[in-house]
């Protein structure tokens, strides 16, 4: 059997000074080349459980860890941060926290964490000259990171963790400063990660667009605590109507069209626009769904 390679076990964590977990009962697994989606309403620990995955929690934010995460078989704390850094890219829900401050370029600064690995310069400028067209950044390359708007620093932020090219990847909230435009440009990104057998994670408000991209999904509670996990469509066939949790269009319809044709509850639902489309062909041609 291959070892996962993220795999979470009984995580509970607490942060300092607060009477009760903010996360707990943490308990999922992960191969490479998988996409994961992480939803749940806000304040559910979303972004703790990445900076948990990341090792930040408790290096960085001290606070009572329980459980354990391993990468690729070895415990998250283990490795040192070079390594960390080179294996998992994060993303911030803020762009503005990812920005360095020391670099008076955009392409200084996508090439900042290439450096601080100590990577040779020509590596360094193959890799920042293959991010910049990959995200059309063209137009700004020679502007200070801080003259950019909030979408343009998200674009920024991301293409400095492509430049890293690391095996996992963490997107915490990335569409969240960007136009349509840019935000379908980010979901190219995450497709193309996936067909190199990258391992992604991502926060993401926008369900309708992630379910296009994800092979599992993970719901958080209200109180932090692990809701479901596992294959979008058949997890999404049992939310209990009282999660107040948000559905994809194509779960939403399909909803509706229950009761109308009598379709009996399903052990998967649509989720994708592709799902509910075949359906309701399907139920046109008057066959079983
Ligand atoms: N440094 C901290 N110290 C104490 N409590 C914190 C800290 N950071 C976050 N929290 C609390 O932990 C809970 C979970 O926060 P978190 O940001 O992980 O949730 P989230 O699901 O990502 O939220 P959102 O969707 O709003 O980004 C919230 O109640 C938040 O106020």
């Amino acid at each position: 059997m291959t070892t996962p390679l993220i795999q979470l076990t009984d995580i509970a964590y607490r942060y300092p000074l607060t009477s009760k977990n903010t996360v707990s009962g943490l308990n999922f697994k992960l191969n490479r080349g998988q996409v994961l989606g992480v939803v749940g309403v806000n304040g559910s620990g979303k972004t703790t459980l990445c900076h948990i995955i990341r090792g930040f929690i408790p290096s960085f934010f001290q606070g009572t860890l329980h459980g354990e995460v391993l990468i690729n078989g070895q415990s998250v704390n283990q490795y040192d941060d070079t390594e960390l850094s080179q294996l998992i890219g994060y993303i911030f829900q803020n762009p503005f926290t990812q920005i360095s401050g020391v670099k008076e370029t955009v392409r200084e600064e996508i090439g900042y964490g290439l450096e601080n690995l100590g990577k040779p310069s020509s590596e360094i400028n193959r890799r920042v000259d293959e991010v910049i067209s990959l995200l059309n950044l063209q137009p700004i390359e020679y502007k200070n990171p801080f003259a950019l708007s909030g979408g343009q620093k998200q674009l920024v932020a991301i293409a400095a963790i492509l430049a890293i090219d690391p095996d996992i990847f963490i997107f915490d909230e990335p569409t969240s400063q960007l136009d349509p435009a840019g935000t379908n440009k980010v979901f190219a990104i995450i497709a193309q990660l996936k067909e190199q057998n990258k391992t992604v994670i991502i926060v993401e408000h926008k369900l309708d667009l992630m379910m296009e991209y994800v092979d599992q999904l993970l719901v958080l509670n209200r109180d932090g605590t692990q809701a479901m996990f596992g294959q979008p469509r058949r997890i999404l066939a049992h939310v209990d109507p009282d999660m107040e949790m948000a559905l994809p269009t194509a779960t939403q319809i399909f909803r509706q069209l229950q009761p109308k044709y009598q379709l009996a509850n399903q052990e998967t639902v649509p989720v994708t626009e592709r799902d509910i489309v075949t359906t309701i062909q399907k139920l046109k041609r008057g066959g079983d769904v």
